[in-house]
């Protein structure tokens, strides 16, 4: 049998692969690659920076004559598609919120966020990512993002930081996230999707094989734990 350096020959998570030199390497599911170890994705505005809190207090505070939505009216994930719904060039102001200096890197933590994630960071076979996108108007946001991460968790955390538009090609265990449909190029992710409660997706319907964390008091150890082996 002839096969490419690449080759699926097992079910989902068992590739056998083998390279141009014929040298063969199984790669299992993560934690398997990584020695039975856990490893965690941790999405960034929604899950442990207060993106829908702080783009409110700046949307309001530069257009305090434009209507507004509460953040109890809030739905779906898109703040600017509700806002162009509202009226058609507020999406253009919305958008303009997130864009300027200073957005990301001043959002304020998420209550327990930051203690949960160094927390996990700290227990045995685990590894902790955050797994956030950045925006494609690049000037501040991915610079920012890293400030936020040192100013909050600290300096050594940057090595755990992953910028992708596309989560679904970062292998984990877990990806704690607010976005209800986490979609990209890879159609099975590794990784389990625990839907982060936030109040743009609070009034969803999941389906009965998706789990949700309700906040960072909600049991996301127990969470962790039922994906030990
Ligand atoms: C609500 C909303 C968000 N964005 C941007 C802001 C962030 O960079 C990402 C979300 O990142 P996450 O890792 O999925 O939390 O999306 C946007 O462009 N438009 C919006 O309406
Ligand atoms: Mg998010």
């Amino acid at each position: 049998m002839i096969l490419s350096s690449t080759t699926r020959l097992f079910g989902r998570g068992k590739t056998l692969l083998r390279d141009p030199f014929k040298r063969i390497c199984v790669n299992m599911s993560s934690s398997s690659l990584s020695g039975n170890r856990l490893r965690v994705l941790v999405d960034m505005d929604g899950v442990l920076a207060d993106f829908e809190g702080g783009f409110l207090k700046k949307y309001r505070a530069r257009y305090p004559d434009e209507p507004y939505i509460t953040l109890d009216d809030r739905r779906g994930f898109w703040v600017s598609t509700q806002y162009g719904k509202l009226r058609s060039d507020l999406s253009e102001k919305a958008i303009s919120i997130w864009q300027s200096k200073g957005f990301f890197m001043e959002l304020e933590p998420l209550p327990g966020g930051v203690e949960a994630v160094k927390e996990m960071a700290k227990m045995d076979n685990t590894d902790v990512f955050i797994c956030t996108s950045p925006i494609k108007h690049y000037k501040h946001c991915p610079y920012e993002k890293y400030a936020w991460v040192e100013k909050h968790l600290g300096h050594d955390f940057l090595e755990q930081v992953i910028l992708t538009r596309d989560k679904t090609v970062v292998s984990g265990d877990i990806l704690i996230d607010d976005k209800p449909d986490i979609l990209g190029v890879e159609l099975q992710p590794t990784w389990e999707h625990i839907l982060f409660t936030a109040c743009h997706n609070k009034h969803l319907p999941i389906s009965p094989s998706q789990r949700r964390l309700l906040s960072w008091s909600d049991d996301w150890r127990a969470i962790l734990d039922s994906k030990r082996q």
